[in-house]
């Protein structure tokens, strides 16, 4: 009403903006302009009038109806007895019941202390996407899917309603907004959203049961249907309580390799690829055997061989989410907890180059402090030094052993942990035993079967004349997949692929070479350091010898000293 009143009062001004802007336009002159201008003025001014009539008298009204009910208030609290306020209440609500005999029920966004996203409320969120397309005029909209497609949403405080079986319910989505004291560039931060289904009382068994399950589980399904999977990765904790922010940040995932595209033995893909199908089927399994659904995956090699390739090829063989987690910004076990609880099930959590993330040895940092200890530093040297320390990461081996197989690894279920490693000796262990890491992956440099998929997959040929030459080539000289298959690329529209495995032959050729001269300069520095070393103890014995010969010297001729003295003596006292 008094948006419609506010309208008609503003609505013939508005005009006189545009005629301002289009009279001149159109070539009215400067006088004819200021006529028309001042007889709108004169009739809009008696219109706006009429309408702050009816504004005002609105007014009066309703400040006289809430004098009269605070008046009414104030004198029945004062003159009525307090024993019987109880009473009071307890109809009070009776009869609000019989007024209004409507239930009310809230699905909130967070649950767990704000954890974890609620998985009801994005179900709940994703059906009404489609039920709100039919009713709700306001929306929000997503693009889904390679931007193929758009998903509607309710927009804040829309209302839509819903039929079940003939009864009619009410979605509204709502948020709470904390009363805070202090102003904040970022309102929203704390805004606490939930969605209020309400429905009539008589229907309370059919509606919390059956309906209720009906909107989750369509909500799931259309869930899975838009789903766009993620490549997340985990924001420094610094950035966590900003407006709006979340632990992990994401784009879409987009990699294009698969298990078909991966070169490697056909045998040892298969495994896999069983592997990870009986995991990502083993629900009940899991529970029977009273394990966290969760499996390790150490994969390990050389560079260039394939280990990044691999995870994406799992990630697209199970639909799952990739969390590509940075431990090196992760400042302590606690916030390695969270960043685990706030991943979703269908996941794989991926830590890449785990020797290289963290110092994870306990005995290293300890020598390490002994060693600064040691160390007189001047004070700005050490306060730049404690600084850079405060920032560096203080996850220890024990925080993300527990992180992989503690109690809150099995929070969510149905995750895969894959760590990468170029060196695995160097691990410790502990972080790799079986239950960890359940599956050890080697990505070894590139054979013949690795060679000839490369070689599909890239020139689309299944075999070549010089195929048996790459067949002897492949076995002498360790080359990775990474450099096959650069090889195997075409570099311009001239390359075919005559131009491309002769290309491959040239680098294995270079590459034999390489290694040839590689080892003989290995095989030179080896005997060079046997003859220094030879030479080393040949110098050192003639030196012992020498100084054991000069020690054996001084010895006799001391001897004969004292035996020249004692004679000596012997013949003064004779003289005596
Ligand atoms: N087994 C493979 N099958 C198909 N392509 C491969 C394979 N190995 C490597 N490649 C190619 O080489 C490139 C590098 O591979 P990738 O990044 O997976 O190696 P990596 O083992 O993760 O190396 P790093 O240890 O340096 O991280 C990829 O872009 C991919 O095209
Ligand atoms: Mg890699």
């Amino acid at each position: 009403m008094f948006g419609y009143c506010y309208f008609q009062s503003t609505l013939p001004i508005l005009p006189l903006g545009l005629c301002r802007k289009m009279w001149p336009q159109i070539g009215v002159t400067g006088e004819v302009f200021s006529a028309i201008q001042n007889y709108l003025s004169i009739k809009a001014s008696k219109h706006a009038a009429s309408k702050m009539v009816t504004t005002g008298e609105l007014w009066a009204t309703l400040g006289s109806v809430m004098a009269s009910v605070m008046f009414v208030s104030a004198i029945f609290k004062q003159y009525f007895p307090y024993q019987l306020w109880g009473y009071v209440e307890k109809y009070s609500q009776k009869l609000f019941r019989i007024l209004y005999p409507y239930i009310e029920i809230t699905f909130h966004e967070f649950s767990g202390d704000r954890l974890k996203r609620s998985e009801a409320f994005s179900a709940i969120q994703n059906y009404l996407s489609t039920t709100a397309s039919l009713h709700a005029t306001r929306f929000k909209a997503d693009v889904v899917k390679d931007s193929q497609s758009i998903v509607l949403s309710m927009d804040d405080r829309q209302e839509v309603t819903d039929e079940f079986k003939g009864i009619k319910v009410w979605w509204v989505l709502r948020k709470n907004i904390p009363k805070t004291q202090s102003f904040s560039f970022y309102p929203a931060t704390d805004e606490k959203r939930y969605y209020r289904l309400t429905f009539h009382k008589s229907h309370r068994e059919l509606i919390t049961g059956p309906y209720v399950n009906h909107v989750l589980a369509g909500g799931k399904a259309i869930t899975v249907r838009n789903r766009q999977r993620k490549l997340y990765s985990n924001n420094p904790s610094k950035n966590w309580h900003f407006w709006r922010s979340t632990k992990w940040s994401h784009v879409f995932f987009e990699h294009p390799a698969t298990f078909d595209t991966l070169a490697m033995e056909t045998k040892k893909k298969e495994e896999i690829k069983k592997d990870l199908k009986k995991f990502s089927e083993g629900k009940e399994y899991y529970e029977k055997i009273g394990k966290a659904w969760k499996r390790g995956y150490l994969l390990y090699g050389p560079p260039g061989t394939g280990k990044s390739t691999m995870i994406a090829a799992m990630a697209n063989f199970l639909n799952y989410d990739v969390y590509d987690l940075e431990l090196t910004t992760v400042q302590d076990n606690s916030e390695l907890r969270s960043l685990l609880i706030d991943t979703s099930s269908k996941s794989i959590l991926v830590i890449e180059d785990i020797d290289c993330s963290l110092d994870l040895t306990g005995q290293r940092e300890k020598k390490k402090e002994k060693d600064e200890d040691k160390e007189e530093k001047n004070p700005i040297e050490k306060k730049e030094k404690e600084d850079g320390e405060s920032k560096k990461s203080k996850v220890t081996l024990s925080g993300l052993l527990n992180f992989i197989d503690g109690l809150w690894s099995a929070c969510g279920g149905e995750r895969i942990i894959v760590f990468t490693t170029n060196y695995v000796d160097k691990l410790d262990p502990a972080l790799i035993r079986r239950g960890r890491m359940d599956k050890h992956i080697e990505m070894s440099y590139c054979c013949f079967e690795a060679f000839k998929m490369l070689a599909k997959n890239y020139l689309d040929i299944d075999s070549h004349e010089l195929y048996a030459k790459i067949d002897i080539m492949l076995t002498e000289t360790n080359m990775t997949p990474a450099d096959v298959a650069e090889n195997l690329m075409p570099k311009c529209d001239e390359d075919d692929t005559e131009t491309c495995v002769k290309n491959l032959i040239e680098a294995l050729k270079a590459a034999k070479e390489e290694a040839i001269k590689k080892a003989e300069e290995e095989a030179r520095l080896k005997a060079e350091e046997a003859t220094k070393k030879a030479e080393e103890e040949v110098r050192s014995k003639a030196e012992k010898e020498e100084k054991e010969k000069h020690a054996k010297e001084n010895e006799t001729s001391s001897s004969s000293e004292k035996e020249n003295g004692s004679i000596a003596n012997g013949n003064e006292n004779t003289s005596n």
